[in-house]
């Protein structure tokens, strides 16, 4: 699918932020835009199972679209609909989303001895086919669309997938995968690069589908030291911002921007500007001014950051997280170099129109001065 089959992009303010141009005012997007704060996601998505919903095109693109129509003219990028999980699934393992707790992997990677993780190192994965379904639901959301606003696809990284085969869902004591790296450090590193493959090749069929910028979403990030960080995220990160170009031009594909967002790992941003992606995602626990200090003269976009739960407060709070990011980012100092986010996705039970309010403030503050 070459992107001259799809409506022009009226809005590409984001792309051309992303690629570290001048721009005139900062584009803005929210992590888990489509989802449970509003309530037209709950209407579309009934009592449906989550990967079901996942697995169905035409009401994927439905969700992609709802914050797309809810907010229009005050964002500037859609994120397709779909979960990181996909990945194990199309390795082959089940994975359940249990309402109001999240995900299960009811059969879990147990230890590099146990046949599974043979199994699933020799096993073949046919990325093409077994997400197929994803690929779809970019293909038809572009065309919905119909040019409001660039899409973007995304994976999961390798270390946050890692720890969700292995650990079997959402963890606080992290005991079974960090018995993986500190135990068994090599068997984790050839399944980590094995991971990081499939991610390249699922990141290059998005992109062929109709993704215009991708994201790889660390959020694990932070359960590393700086010098496991190193070890078990970094080098596969690295790995997917160095191939997924490669593979584009290989499938005759011009590049797209992309994002790195390793959440918690605050040491790793001055390695995350020199690993080959155009953007890194900061997280609340960020200063702004901070964050722009240590990218200094490189070419790195930052996206982020404000601290999602600003979102349960009152409108006078809201405002001055804006005002903290745009001064911190020195917006209007540099009018580029940034990109606008929440530090991690919207959380549920935030207001819809609390974040509309987030939205206007931000044009409001980053207008230029006459
Ligand atoms: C870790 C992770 C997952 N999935 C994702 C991440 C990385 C981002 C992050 O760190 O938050 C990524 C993701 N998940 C979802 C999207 C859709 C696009 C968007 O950002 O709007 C994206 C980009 C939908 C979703 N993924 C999920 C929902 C909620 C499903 C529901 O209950 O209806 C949505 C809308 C479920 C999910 N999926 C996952 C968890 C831990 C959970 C349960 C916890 C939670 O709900 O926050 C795995």
């Amino acid at each position: 699918m070459a992107s001259s089959q799809f409506p022009p992009l009226k809005n590409d303010l984001l792309l051309r932020a992303a690629r570290g141009e001048t721009v005139e005012r900062p584009p803005i997007w929210v992590m888990r835009q489509a989802g449970r704060y509003l309530p037209e996601y709950h209407e579309a998505k009934g009592g449906r199972d989550f990967f079901e919903v996942c697995r169905d095109p035409e009401i994927a693109s439905t969700l992609t679209l709802q914050p797309i129509e809810r907010y229009a003219g005050l964002i500037d990028a859609a994120i397709i609909f779909s979960d990181i999980l996909v990945i194990p699934q199309a390795m082959g393992m089940t994975v359940e989303m249990v309402d109001k707790k999240g995900p299960h992997f009811p059969d879990p990677l147990r230890s590099p001895s146990d046949g599974q993780y043979a199994e699933l190192m020799k096993r073949d994965v046919d990325v093409a086919k077994e997400l197929d379904y994803v690929y779809k639901a970019i293909t038809l959301t572009r065309k919905k669309l119909d040019g409001r606003v660039p899409l973007f696809g995304f994976t999961g990284a390798p270390w946050t997938l890692l720890c969700y085969m292995v650990e079997g869902g959402g963890t606080k004591l992290f005991k079974e995968v960090k018995t993986w790296i500190y135990k068994y450090p090599e068997e984790t590193k050839a399944l980590l690069q094995k991971i990081s493959e499939l991610c390249v090749e699922y990141l290059a069929l998005q992109v062929k589908a109709g993704a215009q910028i991708v994201q790889v979403f660390d959020s694990w990030a932070g359960e590393l030291s700086p010098s496991s960080f190193k070890t078990f995220s970094q080098p596969y990160l690295t790995y997917i911002a160095q191939h997924l170009p490669l593979r584009l031009k290989e499938m005759g594909l011009e590049p797209v921007p992309m994002v790195v967002f390793p959440k918690g790992a605050w040491y790793a941003l001055d390695a995350a500007c020199d690993m080959g992606y155009n953007v890194v995602g900061l997280d609340w626990l960020h200063d702004p001014a901070e964050a722009v200090k240590v990218v200094g003269d490189r070419p790195m976009v930052i996206q982020g950051n404000a601290d999602p739960g600003v979102l349960y407060g009152s409108h006078e709070a809201i405002t001055k997280v804006v005002e903290e990011m745009v001064e911190g980012f020195d917006w209007h100092g540099r009018h580029k170099g940034w990109i606008v986010n929440l530090g991690h996705g919207i959380t549920p039970f935030v207001n819809p129109d609390d974040l509309k309010f987030f939205f206007e403030e931000i044009h409001r503050l980053t207008k230029t001065k006459a």
